[in-house]
């Protein structure tokens, strides 16, 4: 078991738009930052001042409204997708948490190859009787390629390090993003960058919490590039779908493997 360390994510500020662009000096050492961030935690946090306080409240302000629609209006399929991607309920195993995903079309990828979906997340307060006080969300990876997590006021997303080491004090602020690798890029890079495993545990929690995710999914069947294996990081997986491995996930015969 881990224990409670003075470990800090790795910060990249990205505030600046000459970070930005393809080609220049900084996005070169940007994207060093992010490899050695990616490489040694499987996670790191973005800082960038430019999202404006308004589009942030507003972006949650939406998100409680969703939330507080009758419990029938938000299980109504939203999507052709498989329903793990529309409204997902309280449930014994996390009795706080609500998620309710988005995916029509507006958040198709820059990239042909992939597609995002946001998500946004409610977190009950606790009710006298409920014994784990600070269970928000229990352990666990992403089945994603990437997922960018923004937390409203309540904080309570921790991260585990490489070596087993809890981070308790994941900072969450109005310009802070916190990116985490999932299984699906971990196969994609053949184990060079692993996925972080992370949980929401909130103490002393006496407001809801709202948090926002954009996720990351790809399209199709993935191969491990040949350049990321050699010797020393032979072939590790087979061809990937990355969304069927989702639902593989979210199925009776996924959710008993022991694999993950
Ligand atoms: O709410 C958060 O901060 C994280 C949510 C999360 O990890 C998930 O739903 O997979
Ligand atoms: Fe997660």
């Amino acid at each position: 078991m881990g224990s409670e360390v003075e470990h800090k994510i790795p910060v990249i500020d990205l505030s600046e738009e000459k970070d930005l662009k393809p080609g220049s000096d900084s996005c070169v050492l940007a994207c060093k930052k992010v490899r050695y961030a990616m490489e040694e935690y499987g996670c790191f946090e973005i800082v960038c001042d430019k999202f404006p306080p308004e589009l942030r409240n507003s972006i949650f302000g939406a998100a409680k409204d969703l939330f507080d629609l009758p419990k029938e209006t938000k299980m109504k399929k939203i999507t052709d997708r498989p329903s793990a991607l529309g409204y997902v309920a309280e449930h014994p195993k996390h009795p706080r948490y609500e998620t309710l995903g988005i995916n029509n079309g507006v958040f198709d990828s820059i990239k042909e190859s992939s597609f995002h979906i946001l998500q946004f997340f409610k977190y009950r307060t606790p009710q006298s009787d409920e014994s784990d006080l600070s269970l928000g969300l229990s352990a666990h990876k992403d089945s994603a390629h990437i997922t960018i997590i923004h937390q409203h006021h309540v904080g309570g997303l921790r991260i585990k390090t490489k070596d087993g080491q809890w981070i308790f004090d994941v900072k969450h602020s109005s310009s802070s993003f916190v990116v985490l690798a999932g299984y699906v890029l971990m196969a994609w890079c053949n184990d060079r960058i692993f996925a972080c495993e992370h949980q929401v545990s909130i103490r002393d929690q006496n407001e809801t919490r709202y948090s926002v995710g954009l996720i990351t999914y790809t399209k199709g069947i993935l191969n491990v590039p040949e350049e990321l294996v050699d010797d020393k990081h032979p072939l590790r997986y087979k061809p990937i779908d990355s969304f069927g491995f989702k639902i593989f996930r979210l199925s009776e015969e996924g959710s008993k493997s022991a694999c993950l």
